[in-house]
């Protein structure tokens, strides 16, 4: 199923129609720069275009009252000096006599969106609109915002639909107040919001927007906010809070929807939000949100004002809905002191509602929340600091890397006798690789006497491995009869000289894997019920859970608080997923783990089964080809002591693994 784009010129007829600072950054070109760079690219002929619609009055009132929706009519008939007098009564907003009409494209294409993907039309989609949304209150206007978009959308799904949890990400850098406004006492949609807020002093200065604010009376626990303290929030930060704060608690939600308040304010070069994380790190948000709700995603446009960056972060977010591969994210180094700060303060605010925050720290001693009193001295220092650095257009960043799809995308090396699964492309049999390589293999094995089958597996092994490095293959997986010789082979002989660092994820008890990595070309995670004694280097680290890989909810608390940091934070260029025989993982959770792994290393996993656990090939293929990994249903409570043993793992680790770090 595709991806669908929602585009119309026509919310591009409004504009500001006289002085306002605060309001001269919202200005058409935003969306005129996003759609031409998704033509220009070629991404928008890849989608689904869907029509935009205005949206009815009586879907309008789902979020806004009567009164407010009868005064917004009035302003298509009202002189320049009716507008100006008009907006004088909302804040940091304008109107325009075609705004209304805007505003009702905007919020009809959110629904059209949410129609598209929960009908089965498309799988996910993007909303390019304005006016934006998330700051608009049930009463009045706000932020540049008319309608609440996607607090409509959110509405309207639960009731067409009958959807009964949605989980809206807001990670535009300001704090979408009417959305929290709006669903704050409502345990059914739950709100994620990271926002700029330098402890209340920046816009809109609200105290609820503090980490504190998690919701009232049954909506206690699913409203999550974020307080960036500091500006320069790095890929670094934003990954660390999706890891520890976000997604254990998406995933315990388990949406049947998710929404997403895609303001991309939050990225470099933007005036308003003047942090530093690059377009890139849309890719990896929108993916790490891929795998929640079967896959069914709709992003609608928020902020964004540097028009370089609006155009780049939107490109980059529509060529992972299609499903391209992620770049890779160059040098992460772990959250920032504020970040870890925030961060501490939203798990600790959090964990008595979410089994999966339970074992959280307590709040930093440093009390954050309170609203800073500066000094005339700071203030000075800001005003001074305020030309030079303040001013964001002269930062400047890398185009994002390009993003190839390989021409096959997932590829198999199996016994002759073994049929292969349905979009894997069978690598031919040993008998076209060349002498040379097989008797290479052969002294690389030093005993002549390896018996011939297993060097035809191992040769057919490192050319799947070569071709994937030539990304003439996204990934693939390989069947072999010993699996923990296949991969023992490989992590020694087959990738020393082709790559420069391997991932191993190893699900399942531990066979003679007495390899011990210390040279950090290989770092191995190894997930199992196996209890074993200190894990003997940086880069060889046993999780172990209490009942195994069958425990999901153990599993994916892992998955998330664990493995997903240290990938990033190491980078690699293959990742091997390797699935030992009797691991016991649950298949959706086997799916979920192949979908999350895309993230590193462009997509290149290498999944090594043995040939009797040949039953799963079908579902491992259908994560490998990209499929939505089927939501982990009915999550329990992660076993007390598995939580606790993840917490003193990542303090114990965090001396070395930076992003693994959740206290300041
Ligand atoms: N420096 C100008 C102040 C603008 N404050 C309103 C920002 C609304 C953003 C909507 S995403
Ligand atoms: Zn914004």
């Amino acid at each position: 199923m595709g991806t669908a784009l929602l585009y119309d010129e026509e919310m591009t007829k409004y504009k500001l129609l006289w002085v306002d600072p605060a309001c001269k950054i919202e200005v058409p070109e935003r969306l005129i720069v996003s759609y031409e760079a998704l033509v220009r690219s070629g991404l928008s002929d890849r989608c689904i275009s869907i029509p935009a619609r205005e949206a009815s009055d009586s879907e309008i009132l789902l979020v806004h009252s009567e009164l407010y929706l009868e005064a917004v009519k009035k302003t298509p008939y009202m002189t320049l000096e009716d507008l100006k007098e008009f907006t004088l009564q909302f804040g940091d907003v304008y109107f325009h006599p075609n705004i209304y009409h805007c505003a009702k494209l905007a919020s009809g294409s959110a629904l059209q969106l949410v129609d598209s993907v929960m009908t089965g039309k498309v799988r996910n989609g993007i909303a390019l609109v304005r006016p934006p949304g998330h700051h608009s209150m049930h009463g009045a206007a706000n932020g540049f915002c008319v309608f609440n978009n996607v607090a409509i959308a959110a509405r309207y799904a639960k009731q067409k639909y009958g959807v009964k949890r949605v989980l809206i990400v807001d990670w535009d850098i300001h704090h979408g107040q009417g959305v929290q406004y709006c669903f704050e006492d409502d345990p059914s949609v739950l709100y994620f919001s990271w926002h700029r807020y330098e402890h209340q002093n920046f816009w809109p200065n609200l105290r609820e927007s503090d980490y504190d604010s998690v919701g009232k009376e049954s909506g206690a626990g699913f409203n999550i906010n974020v307080p960036w303290n500091n500006v320069g929030m790095e890929n670094s930060d934003y990954l660390s809070v999706f890891c520890h704060v976000l997604l254990p608690v998406a995933y315990e939600f388990c949406p049947d929807l998710v929404l997403v308040c895609a303001g991309f304010d939050s990225a470099i070069g933007d005036p308003e939000g003047e942090m530093c994380a690059t377009p890139d790190i849309f890719a990896h948000l929108t993916h790490l949100l891929m795998n929640l709700a079967g896959g069914k995603l709709c992003a609608v446009l928020e902020g964004g004002y540097n028009l370089t960056s609006l155009a780049q972060s939107v490109c980059q977010t529509v060529q992972t809905l299609l499903g391209d591969p992620l770049p890779q994210l160059a040098n992460l180094r772990g959250p920032c002191k504020s970040a870890v700060e925030s961060l501490q303060c939203a798990r600790s605010a959090h964990r008595r509602y979410w089994s999966f925050l339970k074992h959280a720290a307590d709040p930093p001693m440093t009390d954050i929340s309170t609203k800073h009193i500066k000094s005339a001295m700071e203030e000075e220092e800001k005003t001074e600091m305020a030309e030079e650095e303040r001013c964001t257009e002269g930062k400047v960043w890398p185009e994002p890397p390009e993003r190839l799809c390989p021409p096959v995308c997932s590829a198999s090396v199996l016994p002759d006798d073994v049929a292969c699964p349905d979009g894997l492309k069978r690598l031919s049999s040993s008998k076209d690789l060349e002498p040379l390589l097989v008797s290479k293999l052969k002294n690389r094995f030093r005993t002549a006497a390896v018996d011939g089958d297993r060097v035809t597996t191992f040769s057919r092994l490192y050319t799947l491995i070569e071709k994937l490095v030539a990304n003439e293959i996204r990934n693939g997986l390989v069947l072999v009869p010993d699996v923990a010789a296949a991969m023992m082979c490989v992590v020694q002989d087959l990738t020393s000289d082709l790559v420069k660092r391997v991932l191993v994820v190893c699900v399942g008890k531990e066979k003679e894997l007495d390899y011990v990595t210390t040279d950090g070309k290989v770092l191995v995670v190894q997930i199992s019920s196996e209890d074993r004694e200190e894990q003997r280097s940086k880069y060889y680290i046993p999780v172990c859970l209490k009942k195994g890989c069958s425990d999901t909810s153990g599993f994916i608390q892992a998955v998330l608080g664990l493995l997903l940091p240290l990938g990033y934070e190491y980078n690699p260029d293959l990742v091997l997923l390797v699935r030992m025989p009797g691991s016991g993982v649950v298949d959706s959770m086997w799916q979920q783990l192949i979908g999350l792994l895309q993230g590193f290393a462009k997509g290149h996993t290498l999944v090594l089964m043995q040939v009797n656990e040949k039953a799963c090939m079908g579902s491992t293929a259908s994560a490998l080809l990209g499929h939505p990994a089927p939501p982990l249903q009915d999550l329990q409570t992660p076993f007390p002591e598995d939580g606790d043993a993840l917490e003193r793992l990542r303090e114990r680790l965090q001396a070395d693994w930076k992003t693994l770090q959740t206290t300041s």
